[in-house]
């Protein structure tokens, strides 16, 4: 982010987005459509963020195109964040640490986003080799859908709500994990914080600047907020944004030039915005 500035582009090759770019919906498609997308803007975004989702849906022909989109990523030395929000019991989350976090691993990418609504203490196998390798998470915390609000703006027990917890939980892991940073920048281990959530954090009076956690914040572009809504939505904590946008951006492709020229003017957006 320091180097590349705030924007990380989403990958997330959608039917009707395959179909406006020409290409077939099947992995031949969604391999070109990858590729076009890490050639077009991987240097100019901090990180690129693949919608496993989209993947998966082809079967194992998606996931072949994901694990080599997550090698390409990395031989251009562009950071992957595989969007896979996982979780689950502890022994089944190992599992899913191994696939998206180990080295080795033909699906290992930067970071990975994590679903806590198991427990936050489920996550720790993700937590630990992420840590270990080198690597960082992203943890839901107040997503960017309507429907979310319904359990993260729930009470939490301890007086608080289950997202601010959740943020409490991130913080203690960042400040106390071999990862941490001795100038006090940023920890491993994200929160995802939409770019909708309005007063949200207000509300819930969650202090996000002091969890030192880097925000992944999807709902730029397509999901309707703007690059201000980001500054005032996230106050003192907006330099630990990552803004992601997909569709937004998606949009203006196959020509790899518009494409570029979509993530500078957005990447400039953010810039202005703080
Ligand atoms: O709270 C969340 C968490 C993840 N997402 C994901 O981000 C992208 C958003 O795509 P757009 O086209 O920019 O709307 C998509 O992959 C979501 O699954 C999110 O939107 N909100």
């Amino acid at each position: 982010m320091d180097s590349r500035g705030a924007l990380c582009v989403g990958i997330d090759p959608h039917p009707a987005l395959l179909a406006g770019w020409e290409l077939n919906d099947d992995a031949a498609g969604l391999e070109r459509f990858s590729l076009t997308v890490l050639d077009a803007v991987g240097e100019h975004a901090a990180a690129l963020k693949p919608q496993v989702a989209l993947y998966e849906r082809h079967g194992s022909a998606g996931l072949a195109v994901l694990e080599k989109l997550l090698a390409a990523c990395a031989d251009a030395g562009v950071l992957s964040i595989a969007d896979a929000k996982r979780g689950d019991i502890g022994s089944t989350m190992a599992a899913y640490a191994d696939a998206w976090l180990r080295d080795g691993s033909a699906l290992a990418a930067d970071a990975v986003t994590l679903s806590p609504y198991l427990g936050f203490e489920s996550l720790r196998p993700a937590l630990d080799l992420a840590a270990g390798t080198g690597r960082g998470v992203f943890v839901l915390a107040l997503t960017s859908n309507p429907e979310g609000a319904s359990v993260q703006h729930a009470g939490g027990g301890a007086g608080r709500s289950v997202a601010a917890g959740i943020a409490a939980a991130a913080a203690a892991e960042n400040g106390t994990g071999t990862e941490c940073t001795a100038d006090g920048g940023l920890g491993s281990v994200g929160l995802v914080v939409g770019a909708t959530v309005g007063t949200a954090l207000t509300d819930l009076g969650i202090d996000l600047a002091a969890t030192r956690a880097p925000l992944l914040a999807p709902g730029l572009g397509a999901q309707g907020a703007t690059a201000a809504d980001l500054a005032v939505t996230f106050g003192a904590a907006y330099p630990n944004v990552l803004a992601t946008s997909s569709r937004g951006i998606l949009r203006a492709g196959p020509d790899p030039q518009k494409l570029r020229e979509a993530a500078l003017q957005t990447g400039r957006e953010l810039a202005a915005a703080g």
